[in-house]
């Protein structure tokens, strides 16, 4: 059985050779990929490896970082094999992040020549996602970050005071800042440059206000709600690879909380339907 990241690598490389297939759903993929390659490999992916590095030299690399082996004498299973492999493996170090010889760091499809871009399917989940949210007095913020940050600042004790339910004179100008951010990405800058003012109380209660957050992102955009409903029972993930918290981070063994909390709204909104609510 491939694990998760070869699962990962494999699912890129064949819905970027069939990008038709986009649609698919990724269950659909996943059982379309393990089977496709169970009948190519002659054995699992770790026997493969090891049978690799018994039977075949490796040589170098190819232009496009690709390993390049002397398979002279291999069985053809065998090098396709090593074919399929070696672009596995290339594209999973692509999706991690590849820092290039002259400093560029790759994603993706990436390459020290090209940037791809494009917003991928789901991007709504993402708090840098263009959706306005609205709170409750409080009135309309750009982005469901700027709401976040500015939670942060303009709430509850500030300033290492737990004591004092109000903010500082300082944090409120620094959330007046967050809100007026012309950006998610500015509102976000702007949070972290002024940690040391946020409320005191704040790892305390961030989970539970993002929570708030994308309920009401949710509940106030029924393009989010189609969205997220649309994933069906598939794990939800923020693919982040430098937030560890919020995301799955650099290992993909982090807490991923954004997407813990979005399977957990998608049951809310499941059961509200009158459908079944697993998270
Ligand atoms: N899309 C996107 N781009 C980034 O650069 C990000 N850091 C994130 N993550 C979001 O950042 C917020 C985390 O803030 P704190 O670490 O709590 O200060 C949170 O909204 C993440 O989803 N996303």
């Amino acid at each position: 059985m491939l694990d998760a990241k070869a699962l990962e690598a494999a699912y890129q490389v064949i819905s970027s050779a069939h990008p038709d297939q986009s649609d698919m759903p990724r269950s659909v993929a996943e059982d379309a990929i393990t089977a496709y390659l169970s009948a190519l490999l002659p054995a699992d992916v770790a026997e493969l490896v090891e049978r690799l590095q018994a039977g075949c030299q490796r040589t170098g690399e190819g232009d496009n970082g690709e390993e390049l082996y002397d398979v002279e004498g291999a069985s053809d299973d065998m090098w396709e094999a090593a074919t399929t492999l070696s672009a596995l493996s290339a594209r999973l170090e692509r999706a991690e992040g590849v820092m290039e010889p002259n400093g560029i760091e790759c994603h993706g499809l990436d390459t020290p020549e090209r940037v791809c871009f494009y917003e991928q399917d789901f991007y709504v989940l993402s708090n840098f996602s263009s959706f306005e949210v609205e709170w409750a007095s409080r009135g309309h913020f750009k982005t469901s970050e700027h709401l976040y940050h500015w939670l942060r600042f303009a709430t509850g004790a500030a300033n290492g005071k737990l004591g004092g339910a109000q903010p500082t004179e300082a944090a409120l100008m620094v959330a007046k800042a967050v809100r007026e951010a012309r950006s998610a990405h500015d509102a976000f800058k702007i949070a972290q440059e002024n940690k040391t003012l946020q409320r005191a109380d704040w790892n305390d209660v961030k989970v539970e206000k993002m929570r708030m957050i994308i309920r009401a992102k949710a509940e106030q955009h029924e393009y989010v709600r189609r969205k997220l409903l649309a994933t069906g029972d598939r794990e939800l993930v923020e693919n982040s690879w430098r937030d560890d918290f919020w995301g799955w981070g650099s290992n993909r063994d982090g807490k991923n909380m954004l997407g813990k909390l979005w399977m957990e709204v998608r049951a809310e909104l499941r059961a509200a339907s009158g459908g079944p609510a697993n998270v």
